[in-house]
């Protein structure tokens, strides 16, 4: 039996990053390879057995290249910018990039791109499955429901989120307005304040709150007259979105290069 595929976690220190690293290490069909922090970080050097007690002999390095070179797969949940620089790093190491990182512009997608037509990229803005289902179940109700229900977005997240709307909400928002029949960007409504006028008849509502240390919580309503559905998934535990993201990365192996998502690898 050949050996099992190296995973590098990429923001190795973050909040996903160390849930990841546990994540990894507590696989028994992959193996952590590398953990890599920004430059100047005070972990890059370091044992992460030392720092987290788990993934002993694995060293913290600032230079992601060369942990790549060593890795079939990258674990990415960091920012926009560094998630752009880790595409092409591992497009050039044809290791699978596993992207979890939210809050990219149209461009920064755009961006994205070339370095897919050399290695798998597999991206979602939520990695749960129970999420990848409710975005099924939101495209199957708005296929069923016309204009005269108001769709609209509302989720909460901690206080050191920095990105509105959470990548969820966005994916739930895509899913409503392929249900309908509709282009998300032209009928997108975020940020009410003030005198706003009456709610636009087809509009896709979004509402974010920031606070305490709420993990995901994402409602999807759809308000009729006399009577309202609500779709909601809520996550009490990071655990789901690490699992979903080792899963992509196994599931990378085998793929030809190209963008994928979490439905192509739920086969949802
Ligand atoms: N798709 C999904 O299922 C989920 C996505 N996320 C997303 O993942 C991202 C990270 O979330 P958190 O872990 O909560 O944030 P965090 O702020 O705790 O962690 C981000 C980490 O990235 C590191 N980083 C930034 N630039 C870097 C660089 N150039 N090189 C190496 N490391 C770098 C930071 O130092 C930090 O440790 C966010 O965009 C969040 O929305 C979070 C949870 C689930
Ligand atoms: O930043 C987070 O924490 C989360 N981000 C993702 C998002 O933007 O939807 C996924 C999850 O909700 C947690």
């Amino acid at each position: 039996m050949g050996e099992l595929p190296g995973i590098v976690i990429t923001g190795a220190s973050g909040r996903m990053g160390q849930m990841l690293i546990r994540s990894v290490v507590a696989s028994d069909k992959a193996r952590l390879v590398g953990a890599v922090v920004r430059a100047g970080h005070d972990w890059a050097g370091r044992d992460l057995g030392a720092l987290m007690g788990v993934g002993h002999g694995v060293v913290v390095t600032d230079d992601a290249l060369e942990a790549f070179a060593k890795a079939q797969a990258v674990i990415d949940f960091t920012t926009p910018e560094a998630t752009l620089e880790f595409a092409e790093l591992a497009a050039q190491a044809r290791a699978t990039h596993v992207i979890g990182t939210t809050g990219f512009t149209d461009a920064q997608l755009e961006a994205l791109k070339p370095a897919a037509f050399h290695a798998v990229q597999v991206r979602a803005g939520n990695m749960s499955l129970g999420v990848n289902l409710l975005t099924q179940l939101t495209k199957k109700v708005a296929q069923a429901l016309d204009e005269d229900w108001d769709i609209e977005v509302i989720e909460a997240h901690h206080n050191r989120k920095v990105d509105a709307p959470s990548g969820t909400a966005l994916m739930l928002g895509e899913a409503a307005a392929e249900g309908r029949g509709i282009t998300l960007a032209d009928h997108k409504e975020s940020g009410r304040d003030g005198i706003t006028g009456a709610r636009e008849k087809g509009a896709i509502g979004f509402s974010a709150i920031r606070g305490g240390d709420i993990v995901g919580e994402h409602d999807v309503l759809f308000a009729g007259m006399g009577e309202r559905i609500v779709l909601r998934h809520i996550a009490t535990d990071r655990g789901i979105f690490a699992r979903g993201a080792v899963k992509a990365a196994l599931w990378g192996q085998d793929k030809e290069p190209g963008q994928y998502d979490m439905m192509d690898v739920l086969g949802l």
